[in-house]
């Protein structure tokens, strides 16, 4: 078959867009999924995502998203971000948006060129040692120390994903983030589904600004966190131990439009 896609990146996270209002993708097809994302073999990305016609009235699309390894998977705030700018070159929204995803409900803005996109609520934070272990649409465990530039993502990355503490979670995505001054964080993540270093991830910065804030190491309730793809930030209403109106913002770009035979 031929299938007609459209590639976007949000600071370097990339994504495979699919217009399935008409279904033309299977969701089931992982093996085709993968092929997709594959850098060598397919197209290219960190994930694939399809838009779909919503399942209510307050929603203007749904979103399901699978991981480059072919599986669907939780939530992708990048992906969420970029899928609302395809849905604008689509016709479908203007400058706002309202959509489902596999962690719920959500709302978006797009102003001064970036898309701003509302997560889910944060509570359930936990100490894993010095580290913190918390979701945030997707399970992110974050790890705060100086010089992550020197970390090696991959290798320590994957060492915490397959441990036994996260195999009966289903594993977990990691973050590895140094303080840089004035309320911003350098932020390396390893992606569950990627099984490496992405240059970006979306619910990973979200999950370091939240668990910054928790742990004292900043007071702003407005985070920049720097990634190897760029840059975003996010901001949020701390009520106790449960963070609300938690928004992440950063740009979204199409990169390119194409079709493959599969
Ligand atoms: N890149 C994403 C996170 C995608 C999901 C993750 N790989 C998982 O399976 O948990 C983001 O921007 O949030």
């Amino acid at each position: 078959m031929k299938l007609n896609f459209y590639k976007y990146q949000g600071t370097g996270n990339d994504f495979i867009m699919v217009d399935n209002r008409t279904p033309v993708l299977s969701k089931n097809d992982t093996k085709l999924i993968k092929f997709l994302c594959d850098r060598k073999f397919g197209i290219g990305a960190d994930g694939l995502i399809l838009l779909e016609k919503p399942e209510n009235s307050r929603d203007d699309f749904k979103m399901v998203y699978f991981n480059a390894d072919g599986n669907e998977s939780s939530m992708c705030g990048n992906g969420g971000r970029c899928l609302v700018a395809f849905a604008k070159f689509l016709g479908i929204i203007s400058e706002k948006a309202a959509f489902t995803a596999i962690d719920g409900f959500h709302e978006a803005v797009i102003e001064d060129g970036k898309v701003g996109l509302k997560m889910m609520d944060v509570k359930g934070i936990s100490a894993v040692g010095n580290a913190f272990f918390l979701n945030t649409g997707s399970p992110h465990h974050v790890i705060f120390s100086e010089g992550v530039e020197q970390t090696d993502v991959k290798r320590e990355g994957a060492a915490i994903r397959y441990s036994t503490q996260y195999e009966s979670k289903g594993g977990t995505n990691v973050n590895f983030s140094s303080f840089l001054g004035a309320s911003t964080f350098k932020v390396r993540t390893y992606e569950r589904g990627v099984e490496d270093e992405t240059l970006s991830c979306g619910t990973g910065v979200t999950a370091v600004a939240v668990a910054a804030h928790y742990s004292g190491k900043t007071a702003s309730n407005k985070v920049n966190l720097e990634t190897p793809g760029g840059e975003l930030s996010v901001s949020f209403t701390p009520e106790g131990d449960k963070y609300t109106n938690v928004w992440l913002t950063g740009p979204a770009q199409q990169v390119f439009k194409g079709e493959i035979t599969c």
